[in-house]
């Protein structure tokens, strides 16, 4: 049964390149424990993730290409621009202390008309001094008055969870827009990792894949590509021989399907590079399930 108090909506995050946007995004699913999604592309949107509690979703995406000059804007980012502000429910202006310049007019003057609740999170606060803070929070102030303002260091996640209820109190109440289950606790590598044993499973005989396990050791995502590295771990030297297979083929047949899948979920080119690596009796270390995410406690 839908709760009817659940929380839902689209969460905005706008600001000039290295303010920390990224850092923020890690704050706040960190803290929770939650989800980074695959990057999924809407028409509208990048989604950045997605935060999942018991009563709330809140989808952060960003909007590429809003900050550029405006003499590189067509008539049709102008639009994608609007929509950007249109669809979120609360749009967080992110600026870095020292930060003052408004380059680009037009999309300023979104942010100070915009229809929806604008919080002006002013981040890196670890870098200044109180002068500076008084100083940037008087000008913020005067530049934006429609903005709520947040002091916030992303890196050190000062501030972060004042800004993380307040999205909360501002979403309107909807039930949630992707499903939670599906998503929660499950950053790309899960994926990457499952996708690889489905594979092994695939292919192997039965007490082989049930003394795997895989290890994303790098996620790296480039603008054209992704770059995955993995390891396959096993229990014992005889068991690596046989994921290794003769002159190599099981494995590469495991690394040829696995990417094709892989780039079908990311919707996106993917280098994969997998090795098989000895990891003695792993499934009887308590540290190694935990870390593996078998042992919760
Ligand atoms: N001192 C300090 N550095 C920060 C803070 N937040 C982010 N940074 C640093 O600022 C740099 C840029 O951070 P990102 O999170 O990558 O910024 P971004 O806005 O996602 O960058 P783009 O994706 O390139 O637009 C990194 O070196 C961060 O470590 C903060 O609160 N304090």
């Amino acid at each position: 049964m839908q709760d009817q108090n659940h929380k839902a909506g689209f969460v905005n995050i706008i600001g000039n390149p290295n303010v920390g946007k990224s850092t923020l995004m890690n704050a706040f699913v960190g803290e929770r424990l939650s989800i980074i999604t695959s990057k999924a592309q809407t028409t509208r949107h990048r989604i950045l993730g997605i935060v999942n509690g018991d009563d709330f979703q809140i989808i952060l995406s960003d909007t590429p290409g809003i900050i550029k000059p405006a003499y590189q804007l067509q008539e049709s980012m102008m639009d994608f621009v609007k929509s950007a502000f249109d669809d979120a429910d609360v749009l967080l202006y992110l600026v870095e202390l020292g930060e003052k310049d408004l380059k680009d007019e037009q999309f300023f003057n979104k942010i100070t008309n915009a229809k929806i609740p604008v919080l002006l999170l002013l981040n890196k606060i670890d870098t200044g001094n109180e002068s500076l803070l008084a100083e940037a929070l008087a000008h913020w102030q005067e530049k934006v008055p429609n903005a709520e303002i947040f002091a916030i260091s992303a890196l050190k996640n000062f501030g972060v969870p004042e800004v993380f209820a307040r999205i909360i109190e501002l979403l309107p109440k909807s039930p949630p827009f992707y499903p939670k289950d599906q998503l929660t606790d499950k950053p790309e590598r899960f994926f990457v990792n499952e996708i690889i044993r489905e594979k092994i499973l695939l292919h192997y005989k039965k007490e082989i894949p049930y003394s795997v396990e895989i290890d994303t050791e790098e996620f790296f995502e480039e603008e054209n590509i992704i770059r995955i590295r993995s390891v396959i771990m096993v229990e014992r030297e005889t068991q690596k021989g046989i994921i290794i297979g003769h002159k190599g083929g099981p494995l590469k047949r495991v690394g040829v399907e696995a990417r094709r899948d892989l780039e079908k979920f990311f919707g996106k080119q993917v280098h994969l590079e997998t090795y098989v690596k000895v990891n003695k009796n792993w499934r009887s270390d308590n540290r190694q399930l935990k870390r593996f995410g078998y042992n919760q406690k």
